[in-house]
């Protein structure tokens, strides 16, 4: 259930961990929202509005951070970032800035998601944690390069990678049973045995495809704050077959994800925060 609620400003009182949470579309979005059992506050931003909920887990944790009764939790603020790289890194920046100059700046930004699963590694259904964010076609087509392609750092620019912090991605992945790689950003969807394999070959790591994670992670750094990636598979990286998708079963992996997450973010210890 979602609140109607006009809020001048982010937030009334410092909560514990302040994580904004970054999904492409609504339904993600509400997938994730599942997860919680408070009823969401509208917060409205000047291009966006986000669905905050205060999250405590059951049995809290002996170094949790203390809410405003005492007892350890999570704020979580959803938004429904868009489709792509840039919308994402557009939207998830926007609130970052409105975060910040509030004077509440997030602890962490999560792009979460359904997403493609390289096979056999990532089956559908499965979950997994991005230990590197990589943007995979951000560079120059280079028939002389191996691969033919060169990343855009080889021209003297920018990042293509980001890396989330080691022992967040280990604990979330543990109690998410999820499994840890390298998530890729494509601008265009994989859809042809020819496209994975040759992503595979410049990213033998790769378990997982989506369209945002770099996007956020750029905003994220921008602000120094970390970022952590999640991707529900809903479908293989490879032929183009949307019969094969299983968007539900995904969406439930999220959910199911979600619920796993706040006692792993009230114990999250301001050492591990720096990354
Ligand atoms: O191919 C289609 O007909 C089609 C119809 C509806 C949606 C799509 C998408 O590609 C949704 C992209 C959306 O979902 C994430 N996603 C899910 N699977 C993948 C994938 O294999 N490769 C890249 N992105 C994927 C992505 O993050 C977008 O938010 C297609």
């Amino acid at each position: 259930m979602v609140v109607q609620a006009q809020e001048g400003r982010l937030t009334t009182s410092a909560p514990a961990v302040h994580v904004l949470v970054a999904t492409a579309v609504p339904v993600e979005r509400d997938a994730v929202a599942q997860a919680f059992a408070a009823s969401a506050l509208e917060v409205p931003l000047p291009a966006a509005v986000l669905h905050r909920y205060d999250d405590r887990s059951a049995h809290g944790t002996a170094h949790g951070a203390q809410g405003p009764d005492g007892a350890p939790y999570v704020r979580y603020d959803l938004l429904a970032a868009g489709v792509g790289p840039a919308r994402a890194a557009a939207s998830t920046a926007a609130a970052l800035t409105a975060a910040a100059l509030a004077g509440t700046p997030y602890d962490l930004v999560v792009s979460a998601g359904i997403g493609g699963g390289f096979q056999p590694g990532a089956p559908l259904g499965s979950l997994v944690v991005a230990d590197t964010v990589t943007a995979a076609d951000l560079g120059a087509e280079a028939p002389d390069a191996p691969g033919g392609f060169l990343p855009v750092t080889e021209l003297g620019f920018g990042v293509i990678h980001h890396r989330p912090p080691e022992s967040l991605v280990r604990d979330v992945t543990a109690a998410t049973e999820a499994r840890a790689g390298t998530v890729l950003t494509v601008s265009t969807v994989t859809g042809s045995a020819a496209r994975a394999a040759e992503l595979t070959a410049r990213h033998p790591r790769a378990l997982a495809e989506g369209m945002e994670g770099f996007g956020v992670a750029e905003a994220a750094a921008a602000h120094g704050t970390p970022v952590l990636e999640l991707r529900a598979v809903s479908n293989p990286v490879g032929p183009r077959d949307r019969a094969a998708w299983r968007i539900g079963d995904a969406l439930a992996a999220l959910t199911g994800a979600f619920g796993k997450l706040t006692p792993v973010l009230e114990s999250w210890t301001p050492h591990d925060r720096a990354g």
